[in-house]
């Protein structure tokens, strides 16, 4: 199995230091859409693990949540692709718990859900805690420079070694052979 965990902030939609608080808010990155959908036509399995600390901190509900992934959900079929998996973790940092980015347990719970082990999937991330959790079990990762990218890229705390690309698109015709249009 192909497998690719996307983060969602900052890699699929716009992200925000307010946070992405409503449907509305919750706007694509050029592209990103497309180039899900060309993943997905490639035979790419496609989910998303994503911190909500949001949901704790009062900002929204997970019914606000589920609306903004319906959204998602509309925009891949209208394009002709598919996230077969959400995985989000509601919780504050200082809840300990074991889903929240860094820590791997989303990835550990999708990949269990795909009967895969973790390090055959690929993470695509704009934060530090995204390598991070893909680090932790032994995942492959690619950095993009949406959202916090280039934040967390001029914070120097990455690999070397790790790829970079400017967006989801750039990182799907890397990943697929296409020219960029
Ligand atoms: O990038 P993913 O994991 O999909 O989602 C990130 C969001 O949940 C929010 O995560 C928050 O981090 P804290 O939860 O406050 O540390 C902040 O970085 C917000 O700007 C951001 O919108
Ligand atoms: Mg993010
Ligand atoms: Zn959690």
């Amino acid at each position: 199995m192909k497998l690719i965990i996307l983060d969602r902030d900052g890699v699929i939609n716009e992200d925000s230091d307010a946070f992405i608080k409503t449907v509305d808010e919750w706007i694509p990155i050029p592209g990103s859409i497309e180039a899900m959908a060309r993943l997905y036509q490639a035979g790419y399995t496609l989910a998303i693990a994503t911190n909500q600390s949001g949901i704790a901190r009062g900002y929204y509900d997970v019914t606000t949540l589920n609306a903004m992934h319906a959204k998602l959900h509309d925009l891949l079929a209208q394009h002709g692709g598919k996230v077969t998996y959400i995985a989000y973790c509601p919780h504050l940092s200082s809840d300990h718990c074991t889903c929240r980015k860094p820590k791997p347990g989303m990835l550990l719970t999708i990949a269990e859900h795909f009967g895969i082990v973790p390090h055959q999937a690929t993470v695509v991330g704009d934060s530090l805690r995204d390598w991070q959790a893909a680090a932790a079990v032994g995942a492959a990762y690619a950095q993009v420079r949406t959202g916090k990218g280039l934040h967390t890229l001029a914070d120097g705390k990455l690999p070397a070694d790790i790829p970079v690309f400017n967006n989801l698109a750039a990182y799907a015709d890397s990943l697929l052979g296409t020219i960029p249009t």
